[in-house]
């Protein structure tokens, strides 16, 4: 947890709370439904909850925004992005039933009413977003083609409406054609190794009404 407190020193006490009460609740629902291997739990603020808010490192969601993450498995980088964001709604997707029932039970153990899923592929969605994020779900080509149409007109925000995807490694070759994709290093906001080769990618989509 001192991970987090570290990197954003602001929370609120309902914020401090709520991410101290998120690695219980993983624990648990762990147990029955595995969403996080077992390394990766003791190590959940670093690798799931830091990497998560390495999104809000490059762009702070204003009140008001609507944020879908595709593919959030047990809830990731969406949970801690809505704790982070208060004010912003967020809609979590995933195909797998036994996911979407980890993040039902975590957005209600933490009383998240920021939080919407789905239990849906995102090809199904018929909804506009600011931004879309994701992390470990699909190649750059095949999720622009699923999420092509989803993106709203009017940006509001420093960066311009579209994907914010956690990657990591040489993306040279998979964001080759996409020539307005920036590439943010995590290295640069976080001091931790586990960082060294993590990076948000932000790729601005065009409106498609
Ligand atoms: C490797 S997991 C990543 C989970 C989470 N984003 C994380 O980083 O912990 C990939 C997830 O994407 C989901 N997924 C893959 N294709 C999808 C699609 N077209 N629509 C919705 N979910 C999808 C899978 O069900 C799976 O839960």
């Amino acid at each position: 947890m001192n991970e987090v407190l570290n990197y954003f020193p602001n929370l609120t006490d309902q914020q401090k709370q709520q991410f101290t009460q998120l690695k219980d609740l993983y624990k648990d629902w762990n147990l029955k439904i595995n969403v996080v291997s077992r390394k990766d739990i003791d190590e959940i603020y670093l690798r799931h909850v830091l990497h998560s808010l390495g999104i809000a490192k490059i762009q702070n969601f204003k009140p008001g925004s609507s944020v879908m993450d595709v593919g959030t498995g047990g809830g990731f980088p969406g949970i801690p992005l809505a704790i982070l964001f208060p004010e912003t709604q967020f809609h979590l997707v995933d195909s797998i039933g036994k996911k979407i029932k980890v993040v039902n039970e975590v957005k209600e153990g933490l009383g998240l009413e920021n939080v919407k899923s789905s239990n849906c592929r995102v090809e199904e969605i018929d909804e506009q977003y600011d931004f879309i994020v994701s992390r470990a779900v699909a190649q750059m080509e095949t999720f622009v083609h699923w999420v092509k149409g989803k993106i709203k007109k009017k940006s509001v925000h420093e960066l311009k409406n579209g994907i914010l995807y956690l990657k990591g490694g040489d993306l040279s070759e998979e964001l080759a054609k996409y020539k307005t994709a920036k590439i943010y290093n995590l290295s640069d906001y976080f001091e931790e190794d586990f960082f060294d080769t993590k990076k948000v990618v932000h790729l601005p989509m065009k409106y498609k009404g």
